[in-house]
């Protein structure tokens, strides 16, 4: 069966419920999802670093914080260069998803980081390939599919004075349960396994 792993982090819990609605696409692909807090990732000796190696994707997700990956999950990424040494993730898919405050908020300073990760990883990015949501007058921003208009990864927004149980909205959770669910899909064309 298809394996992904979600690595992320969140401070206060937005990005986790991202999280864990791509992990829900990613089942609904046909895939198994596992998630792991970039936190339990910071040193070497993690054992989760053998669960990664044996995944078949890797999708990571972070808040914006300053314009940048939170840095919890940039020491993740750091840590990661003992196994980029032995080209452990090398022809692995990957993805990205980020949250943050602002409709902007330079959310893609967060995903091109994580396309860059991947890359000197070796791996394979998957865009979401889904259509900006909200660009006609026909079209609501509160409802809309990828309303955020990211094409790199998936950039939700949550109100910053609203907690996580209230934002990011239906329309982010369900953008991100589709990116779960296109790298699930995709892995399956990628490695050739039947979908469970
Ligand atoms: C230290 C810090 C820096 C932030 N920087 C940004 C930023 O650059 N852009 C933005 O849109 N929001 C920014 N925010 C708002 C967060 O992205 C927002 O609160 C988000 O929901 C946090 O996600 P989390 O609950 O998963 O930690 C920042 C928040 C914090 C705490």
């Amino acid at each position: 069966m298809i394996n992904v792993a979600i690595i992320y982090h969140s401070g206060y819990g937005h990005t986790e419920r991202l999280a864990q609605s791509v992990a829900v696409g990613v089942r609904d692909g046909g895939a198994e999802a596992g998630l792991f807090r970039a936190t339990e990732l910071a040193t070497p000796q993690s054992e989760h670093w053998t669960t990664l190696k044996a995944a078949d994707a890797l999708i990571f997700g972070a808040p914006t914080y300053m314009g940048a990956a939170s840095a919890e999950f940039k020491k993740f990424a750091d840590t990661s260069s003992h196994v980029w040494a032995n080209h452990d993730w090398k022809d692995k898919l990957a993805a990205g998803f980020t949250n943050s405050g602002s409709v902007a908020g330079d959310k893609s300073s967060t995903l091109n980081q994580m396309f860059i990760l991947a890359s000197q990883h070796g791996m394979i990015w998957v865009p979401p390939a889904f259509k900006p949501g909200f660009s006609k007058s026909s079209q609501e921003y509160d409802t809309a599919i990828n309303r955020t208009g990211f094409y790199t990864g998936v950039g939700t927004q949550s109100l910053d004075d609203h907690g996580p149980d209230q934002s990011p909205n239906a329309a982010d959770l369900e953008t991100g349960r589709r990116l779960g669910e296109r790298v699930a899909v995709v892995a399956h064309r990628w490695t050739g396994a039947q979908a469970a």
